[in-house]
């Protein structure tokens, strides 16, 4: 007012107080919060946090999970919780003894809710209103009316259709060992194998036949729509990564908004599953009226199920079960896809070379007729060294390497406070292989383990995490798992098409191995 010549204008004044004020919020928040005056900085933290990315170069160089194995063991007297830092000072919590996950996956399960950020990314695919984003009453009402599609007696039943899918997929490599001119043809497994979980997820879970294997040519690529879809949106790429980085700074919907040819695909692949999804459920429905006309039985499948409610009524209500048939369609079918590549992969090495052959011995001794027409739940049971190999895969590769959760309310976990809006990371992978919960050699594949009974506690295997909030579908899983490995190995041997291939893990919704598993496939004669 005084000295007008060196006062600078209204706006300058403004624009130069905003800039200070950002820039000590964004150091406080950033540099000065975590440090001083966090109330769960007292949590162990690994060493080595830049002070602007924190643990984020190193958890971006390595491997989704690695670095926190690592923290696991380095911080092994923890107390259960270790804290690691994200970019910007954001703070990261990892349950990782059986207290606190018990804590987060049981008796805490609806105050620790899935995280916003997980709805904005793979909600679009595993649908938003189905059972796995329903939180609290909503979701113990879905659960509740979903068990039966999952209760041991159903889970007999459907054994039949998990082995002669199991079956089709074995005829359909056979065909492609056939078709080789040049002596031991190279096969990329996974392509096929989630061809065959799509057809599983269809004829079990929804009474539905997708053809996927039919369709599929030489390679494994299929011209079956759903089958294309889900390919696009689960092929490995850098492109996940990328865009969890990008979601810290700019909003998931201005991201998913923008014109790149990875936002388009995976519109066009969403439009499809829902499209389809729709298809079936009126397909149902006719079916189902027919069935009870004639006065046809009472079906269990997860749609029938929910058909049979009434619990779905008018347009709303099939918006409600096409999202909970995404969930399905998408959790039902690519996790054991994945399972399956790791343990092609495990099994073709040669350093596991007798796990294979014991494997293939068991399961031949058992059917010696050849590959059989059928099988009952308690035939594949019966096979001990088989359900050795398939928990040691789960435990070693599990499909979801980590998930998150976020703290609905102010709460504790091991006694310590935790403020309302942390952010909790499950990693099944690091529990997996803690060495204090599995010994030295946590890191090896060994079935033999499971023989031993060496599981500390429900909290020590965490790939389908545990308590209400649990994959529901674990046991259909293991059994599907068990029918198509058993199929496979009966069948082919299986090596590696380029000995020593390091194979390095993308992580997506599942931890795939990037490039797929090409394997050396022959058949071993006799069955
Ligand atoms: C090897 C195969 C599988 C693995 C490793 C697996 C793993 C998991 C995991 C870790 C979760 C918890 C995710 C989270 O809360 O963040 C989950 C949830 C779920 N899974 Fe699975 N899953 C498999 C197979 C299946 C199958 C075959 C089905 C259905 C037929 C299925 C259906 C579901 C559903 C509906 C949920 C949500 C449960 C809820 O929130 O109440 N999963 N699964």
């Amino acid at each position: 007012r005084h000295v007008p010549e060196y006062s600078p204008p209204i706006l300058w004044t403004f624009l130069g107080l905003y800039s200070v004020l950002l820039t000590s919020m964004f150091t406080y928040r950033t540099v000065l919060y975590p440090r001083f005056f966090s109330s769960i900085r007292h949590i162990p933290t690994p060493k080595g946090a830049h002070w602007l990315l924190g643990h984020f170069p190193e958890i971006f160089r390595n491997p989704t999970g690695t670095p926190h194995v690592k923290w696991v063991e380095e911080l092994s007297n923890n107390e259960g919780l270790i804290r690691y830092i994200g970019l910007f000072g954001g703070e990261r919590i990892m349950p990782c003894n059986a207290k606190t996950l018990s804590e987060v996956l049981h008796h805490k399960s609806y105050q620790f809710v899935k995280p916003p950020f997980m709805r904005e990314s793979i909600g679009n695919i595993l649908g938003l209103r189905g059972l796995l984003f329903a939180e609290g009453d909503e979701h113990r009402h879905q659960r509740k009316l979903l068990l039966p599609a999952f209760s041991h007696s159903h889970i007999k039943n459907l054994v039949p259709s998990f082995w002669s899918i199991s079956r089709d997929l074995a005829e359909s490599i056979t065909s492609v060992v056939a078709a080789a001119e040049n002596g031991v043809p190279v096969i990329e497994m996974g392509r096929w194998c989630s061809l065959a979980t799509l057809d599983i997820i269809g004829r079990a879970g929804f009474g539905y036949e997708f053809h996927a294997l039919e369709t599929g040519s030489e390679d494994g690529e299929s011209k079956n729509e759903l089958a294309w879809a889900y390919n696009a949106v689960f092929k490995p790429t850098g492109w996940a990564k990328g865009m969890h980085i990008a979601r810290i700074i700019v909003p998931g919907w201005f991201l998913a908004s923008l014109p790149l040819r990875r936002n388009k695909e995976v519109r066009k692949a969403s439009q499809t599953i829902k499209r389809i999804s729709v298809e079936i459920i009126n397909d149902k429905k006719l079916k189902l009226a027919e069935k009870k006309s004639t006065g046809g039985g009472d079906e269990r499948d997860i749609l029938s199920i929910m058909l049979n409610s009434g619990n779905y009524h008018g347009e709303d209500g099939v918006e409600a079960m096409r999202d909970q048939m995404m969930t399905f369609l998408t959790a039902g079918h690519e996790t054991t896809a994945t399972a399956m590549m790791w343990g092609l992969h495990l099994l073709s090495l040669k350093e596991n070379r007798h796990i294979q052959l014991r494997l293939r011995e068991e399961i031949r001794a058992a059917f010696p007729q050849g590959i059989p027409e059928n099988v009952s739940f308690e035939q594949i049971e019966a096979l001990k060294y088989l359900r050795n190999v398939t928990s040691e895969v789960l435990r070693v590769y599990p499909p979801v390497l980590l998930t998150a959760r976020h703290a609905a309310e102010d709460t504790t976990l091991g006694g310590q406070f935790i403020p309302k809006g942390s952010h909790i990371v499950l990693v099944p992978w690091a529990i997996n292989r803690s060495k204090e919960l599995w010994g030295e050699d946590a890191e090896v594949f060994r079935p033999e383990r499971w023989e031993e009974g060496q599981m500390e506690s429900n909290y020590s295997f965490m790939t389908f995490l545990a308590g209400p909030r649990g994959c529901i579908g674990n046991v259909f899983a293991k059994v599907e798992y068990k029918c198509l490995l058993a199929a496979l190995i009966g069948r082919f041997d299986f090596a590696e098409a380029v000995e020593g291939r390091v194979v390095v893990i993308k992580s997506g919704v599942t931890g795939k191995p990037q490039d797929g598993i090409p394997l050396k496939v022959s058949v071993v004669p006799g069955w």
